[in-house]
């Protein structure tokens, strides 16, 4: 526990008027706090029924009292709560007078970086319960309670033992200088470090995936002017979110809007027709339009029949991991082929924006690449990790560089080294002040 540290309170639960609401204190003036609020002293881990009073003995609220001696709570140190009616003007009152008693304002996300401090929770935990209480669709929820159970953590510790296994052997050899190029080119040095590599491929894949599941898919819609862009958003959103006019250059800013599809979250981003443009506004437009495009997860090109086959050079700069899904607008103006096809791994399909047809054969398909993966077992993540683990892949790749090429264990043992420290700052291992701030900075106040 860590004894050191000052009493922290705050509001945990949401603003705005609501049937019930918690203050939440945590630190080694929770004790004195607790009897104070009770007027003796509470039962560990026992619903109390309360007056609590300010210090004039002027009743504030009718509620319940926690109380959870550490290390048996949630931040490990000494906790209480006070369940009071969900009514700001109370729950602040609640609060002043528990800063009275000597706790002070938490910061937010304190609670639970004390619960990592104090070893409760990992930081891929710890990020995870931030994640489940912003989580806007029921698979994303479920993928971070999931992260929040330890899944993801556990999937990088197996990771991190292999790793570390690998390491000893390389070490090992390194310590007989003599004798370091035989133990190196042991084959079993190189079916770990073969394995290693391809599990954290693995690894990647599904945290990519766990982004998804938790941001929600960036889905990018583009093409050139007036190919019906904002009206296909438009269509899939169903409401007149974008303004849709003839005049080519119509959208400027990108226009997003979330849609569920399976329980899945689509972040569509409608943006400016690509062309060339001597207009400052639309060539900013221009570039935010390249910028969605080269983090999407999904990227639409709207076109027509005439200008399918040249607009593909559009998708340029999409990541290699998107998927990439031709739309063959307005057929309603002729009479375009309607049979959806798919080659290169790209998905063409025929549809008119304005009149709705072969638009649920896209929704389909944005829904199996949704729902792709985000059953069983699916995990939560966040960017932070699958840089982690890319710079990771990095280092592994020099390891082999290292070890078959040049068979220098000095330099593979190093790359582990690295490796190791890159996938320890997922978990926390190894972090640093900077990265705690960072991470824990972005939470609500009380959690
Ligand atoms: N009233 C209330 N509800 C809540 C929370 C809370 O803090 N208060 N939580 C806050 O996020 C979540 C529940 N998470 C919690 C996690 C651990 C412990 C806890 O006391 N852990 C101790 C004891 C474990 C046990 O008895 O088995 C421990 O880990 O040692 C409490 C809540 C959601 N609901
Ligand atoms: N007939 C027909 N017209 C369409 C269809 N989809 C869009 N349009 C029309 O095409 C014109 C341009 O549509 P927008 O949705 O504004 O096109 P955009 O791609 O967003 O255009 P910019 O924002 O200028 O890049 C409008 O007049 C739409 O009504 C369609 O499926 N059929
Ligand atoms: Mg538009």
């Amino acid at each position: 526990m860590n004894h050191g540290a000052d009493t922290i309170a705050a509001i945990a639960t949401g603003a705005g008027a609501a049937g019930v609401g918690a203050v939440r204190v945590s630190g080694p003036l929770v004790p004195a706090i607790a009897a104070s609020m009770l007027g003796r002293e509470p039962r560990p881990r026992h619903a109390h029924f309360a007056a609590f009073r300010d210090g004039a003995g002027e009743l504030i609220d009718r509620g319940i009292l926690l109380y959870f001696p550490g290390p048996a709570s949630y931040t490990g140190e000494h906790v209480l709560e006070l369940q009071g009616h969900g009514s700001a003007v109370l729950l602040d009152a609640l609060l002043r007078r528990c800063i009275s008693l000597g706790a002070r304002l938490a910061r937010p996300g304190e609670f639970t970086e004390r619960a990592f401090l104090n070893g409760k929770l990992d930081l891929a935990q710890a990020e995870a319960v931030a994640d489940v209480v912003s989580a806007t669709s029921e698979a994303g929820a479920r993928a971070a309670l999931r992260s929040m159970e330890g899944v993801f953590s556990a999937r990088v510790d197996d990771l991190l033992g292999e790793l570390i296994a690998l390491r000893v052997h390389i070490e090992a050899a390194i310590d007989f200088p003599e004798e370091e190029i035989d133990f190196l080119a042991d084959p079993v040095i190189g079916e770990q470090l073969a394995a290693l590599r391809t599990h954290l491929d693995e690894l990647l894949v599904e945290t990519r995936r766990g982004v998804r599941l938790n941001d929600g898919i960036a889905v990018a819609i583009v093409g050139r002017p007036n190919a019906g862009k904002s009206s296909l958003l438009n269509a899939l959103a169903g409401s007149d979110r974008a303004i849709v006019t003839d005049i080519a250059g119509t959208t400027r800013d990108v226009l997003r809007e979330a849609i569920t599809l399976d329980g899945v979250t689509l972040e569509l981003a409608d943006t400016a027709g690509l062309r060339e443009s001597d207009d400052v506004v639309e060539r900013e437009g221009i570039r935010r339009a390249r910028a969605q495009l080269e983090r999407c997860d999904v990227a639409i090109l709207v076109t027509d029949e005439a200008h399918a086959a040249v607009d593909v050079a559009f998708f340029e700069g999409t990541p290699s991991h998107a998927a990439r899904i031709v739309v063959v607008n307005k057929i309603d103006l002729g009479s375009s082929p309607a049979h959806d096809e798919s080659a290169d791994g790209v998905a063409k399909l025929w549809l008119s924006a304005l009149t709705g047809e072969g638009l649920d054969a896209l929704r389909g398909l944005l829904r199996t690449l949704a729902t792709a993966g985000a059953g069983e077992g699916a995990f939560s993540a966040r960017r932070r990790h699958v840089v982690a683990l890319e710079i990771v892949h990095e280092h592994l790749t020099r390891t082999a560089t290292a070890l078959h090429d040049s068979h220098a264990g000095e330099l593979a043992a190093e790359e582990l080294r690295q490796a190791q420290q890159a996938l320890g700052e997922i978990t926390g291992t190894y972090s640093s002040d900077d990265l705690l701030g960072a991470i824990f900075s972005s939470f609500c106040i009380g959690k």
